[in-house]
């Protein structure tokens, strides 16, 4: 596989510029650490942007969308059609992530990576299918090792310059797919990484465990590749993900996780290539149950907890509003002097 760019180093974090926008909130007409997170949020994109007044202007979604081979076994609330259906939905704006994407101003593409159903061209879609769907990975793995090199491209091939980067997913199945990676890497028993996805009954949660349960036991998940667990166990809008994050941090470019599957794919990267970590910053808490887990395994902590479970890149566009509101705080607050106020004694 032509993928030693997987492993080479991000970009370091800027010390010089992280030190600057310390000594900067120090310095606002504010007692020191009175905006919490928002300060710690505004100096760690200094180090990330090495500038002491990091900005906000040009943020970059794409929404990666493909099938699932293991729709078929019954694990998701709703039809397979359901993900080229929701891809028109993005192309024309009535998704949820369109509504967040257009009030950011954002630059929004949607990736197809391979749905069932076809899916008329578009704008604002980008066609890099690879296949219909991933195989059923209760039988088979997942994808061949071209199509997963072919899935890390389209992912790298999606990131241009911009201020900040946010990847979103679509694919019927694929709350199954990041349960049975987590799973995996982690060494944790399925069921404490499976959740209700779109909204399934206990009936079919029992089964969706004893399908991941099925497929670790196939694919013997106790290899610890992370490159193969993803092959065996993953979707092409998971890996394209893997991809988009790496190049993302190889770049210099902050890139903020939304939820529970994106998460899958975080973790799958780091533990490819540990030095990117800096550079995901985790949005949000998802209500889909493992995320908790899979947060503290990571150790990191999400910016909110807001009960969403809907991906797409929802929450991380919610959490762009908050990230672009603490780096205005952070450049656009006076100082004691500039204003006149007394410093604390
Ligand atoms: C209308 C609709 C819009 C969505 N937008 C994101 N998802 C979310 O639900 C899917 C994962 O759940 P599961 O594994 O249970 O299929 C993904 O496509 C995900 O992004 C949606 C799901 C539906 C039904
Ligand atoms: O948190 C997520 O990404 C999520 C949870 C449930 C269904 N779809 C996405």
């Amino acid at each position: 596989m032509k993928l030693e760019w997987l492993r080479d180093l991000a970009k370091p974090v800027n010390k010089v510029s992280t030190q600057a926008a310390l000594a900067r909130q120090e310095n606002l007409t504010k007692p020191a650490g009175s905006l919490g997170q928002l300060e710690s949020l505004a100096v760690r994109f200094a180090g990330l942007q090495g500038r002491e007044i990091p900005q906000l202007k040009r943020i970059a979604i794409r929404v990666f969308a493909a099938d699932h081979g293991v729709a078929a076994r019954g694990v998701s609330a709703f039809p397979q059609s359901v993900t080229a259906q929701m891809v028109q939905n993005f192309c024309s704006g009535g998704a949820a992530i369109c509504v967040l994407a257009d009030s950011l101003g954002a630059e929004f593409k949607v990736v197809n990576l391979g749905c069932v159903a076809a899916v008329p061209a578009h704008p604002v879609l980008v066609d890099a299918i690879i296949a219909p769907a991933t195989q059923d990975f209760t039988v088979a793995k997942a994808m061949s090792a071209p199509q997963l090199e072919a899935a890390l491209n389209a992912g790298r091939n999606q990131v241009n310059e911009t201020d900040m980067f946010i990847g979103g997913e679509m694919g019927i199945g694929n709350t199954t797919a990041a349960s049975a990676l987590l799973a995996a890497l982690y060494h944790l028993p399925a069921e404490v990484m499976t959740g209700h996805g779109t909204g399934i009954d206990e009936t079919a949660l029992k089964r969706k465990v004893a399908v991941i349960d099925q497929a670790l036991a196939l694919h013997d998940a106790t290899v610890q590749d992370p490159m193969a667990l993803l092959g065996a166990l993953g979707g092409f809008e998971i890996a394209a993900l893997v991809g988009a994050y790496i190049t993302c941090a190889q770049r210099g470019i902050p890139v903020i996780v939304d939820g529970f599957i994106t998460t899958a794919a975080a973790a799958i990267a780091v533990a490819v290539n540990p030095s990117i970590k800096p550079w995901l910053v985790f949005s949000h808490l998802s209500d889909e149950s493992g995320h908790a887990v899979a947060l503290a395994k990571l150790g990191v902590t999400p910016l909110l907890s807001l009960d969403l479970r809907l991906g797409e890149g929802s929450g991380a566009a919610l959490a762009a509003n908050l990230v672009r509101q603490a780096l205005n705080l952070h450049g656009s607050m006076a100082t004691f002097a500039e204003a006149g106020v007394a410093d604390a004694d």
